[in-house]
């Protein structure tokens, strides 16, 4: 087990470079079960969930190669396996092997997803799309079983906006016969690249990226090449992280449309942004505004960016508040946050953020992955030594982490923990 340390204060520039995105790269793996012959995916970030899906994958059969970060699954020999347990808990996204095992084989058995601890995650959203298409699904122990005789096409109108529930019965509508309208889908760039990709391999989908999708379903789909959109979540921290410390800092292989909102919010802050076509300069300065930031779906402030958010604002100058609309418990930060100086309270759904303060260097842990990506932010711009642990969450999400930030001129590496402190990080 490791541990990773910050000596904060230092200067970030120079550029960075995104990876591809993780939770494009998540639906996109389990997608190839789909086609009946040879898919290859270009750009896939190296992350732990890249790797789970991949050996999930390899479980129910299907043929992998990973090299350069570039995925081919050859699914021909692929079987409906049971995958009740294991792997499928340590990750939110095994909920697509559902969709695109039901999509392929009228059949699955998947555990129950594991994931960022946020508060409570249905899946209603996905079993009501699943019977509505024609599927009968039960829970049984923790797993969920999925079984058609037949998938048909339906109309679903999504009570809750969900970027799972949209791609997931996506996964299973390409094979069903007939059309399926999403009604209320989400609109998340993912959505558009899972599109692109299920579309490649000859599905026929129009409006993904619009709150209403139609599928007309197709009786075989073949293997197809597939170049994986950056990050907009890893570019977002980047630039959190560059507008706290950053002089001059580049963020390349972006698309700043998926950012507006975030770049909305650091220009009213006072932060200098400037973006080009595929990347973004950011610059800090010597004082900042508060600011007040409520997460929505997209193309609204991405809840995954409000921790990283919160600790930038601890700089600010007077009181800022963060609501989060999606999942009203994200606050799991907030206590490491206090523990390194910050004055910060949690009302409700919302952070109050007073500053500016000098954040502390101090013995923190990632409760879920983008709590990680804020104590980072943190201890890039905390006196002294930051020591953080959990970072299997944070190795969910972000690619060379270490690597890309002592390329930005930032002081931190990784530890491996002493017996005694494996014992305290298990007890805590
Ligand atoms: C792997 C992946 O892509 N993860 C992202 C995905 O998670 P995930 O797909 O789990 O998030 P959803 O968009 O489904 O969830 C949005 C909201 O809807 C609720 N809900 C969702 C489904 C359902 O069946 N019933 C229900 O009530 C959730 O509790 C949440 O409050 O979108 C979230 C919202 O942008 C992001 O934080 C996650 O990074
Ligand atoms: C919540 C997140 O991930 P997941 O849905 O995979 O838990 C995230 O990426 O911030």
């Amino acid at each position: 087990m490791e541990k990773l340390k910050i000596q904060g204060g230092f200067t970030l520039s120079g550029e960075v470079r995104v990876s591809g995105a993780k939770n494009s790269a998540v639906a996109l793996i389990p997608a190839t079960i789909l086609a009946e012959s040879p898919v290859t995916i270009e750009g896939l970030p190296d992350i732990s969930d890249v790797q789970m899906l991949s050996d999930l994958v390899e479980e129910i059969g299907g043929q992998v190669t990973y090299e350069n970060n570039e995925l081919t699954v050859d699914p021909s020999r692929m079987v409906a396996m049971p995958l009740p347990n294991g792997k499928v808990k340590r990750l939110r996204a095994s909920y697509y092997l559902m969709g695109a095992m039901l999509g392929r084989f009228k059949k699955a058995v998947v555990g129950l997803p594991g994931g960022c601890h946020l508060g409570p995650r249905p899946i209603d959203q996905h079993i009501k799309g699943f019977e509505a298409l024609g599927a009968t699904v039960t829970n049984e122990q923790g797993a969920i079983y999925l079984r058609a005789d037949e998938l048909r096409g339906a109309r679903i109108y999504l009570d809750v906006v969900s970027v799972g529930a949209t791609i997931n019965i996506m996964l299973a509508a390409v094979r069903a016969k007939g059309r399926t309208v999403i009604e209320n889908a989400a609109k998340e760039p993912e959505i558009i690249d899972v599109a692109t990709l299920l579309t490649n391999m000859g599905a026929r989908i129009k409006g993904a990226g619009t709150d209403v999708i139609r599928i007309d379903g197709v009786d075989e789909l073949k293997g197809c090449r597939h170049s994986i959109i950056p990050d907009r979540i890893e570019a977002g921290t980047y630039i959190i992280m560059g507008a706290a410390m950053g002089k001059e800092m580049i963020i390349d292989n972006v698309i700043p449309q998926h950012l507006e909102s975030v770049i909305a919010k650091l220009r009213e802050m006072g932060i200098r942004i400037e973006t080009s076509s595929d990347q973004i300069l950011v610059a800090t300065q010597p004082s900042l505004k508060a600011v007040d930031i409520k997460t929505l779906v997209y193309p609204g402030f991405p809840t995954d960016l409000q921790q990283p958010f919160t600790s930038l604002l601890t700089r600010a100058t007077g009181t800022s508040m963060v609501t989060d609309t999606i999942y009203g418990a994200r606050f799991k930060h907030i206590d490491e946050l206090r523990r390194m100086n910050a004055s910060v309270k949690v009302e409700g759904r919302s952070a109050i953020i007073n500053g500016p303060v000098q954040l502390q260097g101090a013995r923190v842990k990632a409760s879920d992955l983008r709590a990680g990506a804020a104590l980072v932010t943190a201890g890039l711009m905390a006196k002294g030594i930051t020591e953080l642990t959990g970072l299997e969450h944070v190795d969910r999400g972000y690619s060379h982490l270490v690597d890309k930030l002592s390329n930005l001129g930032a002081m931190v590496w990784r530890e491996r923990m002493t017996e005694q402190e494996i014992e305290q990080f298990q007890n805590s």
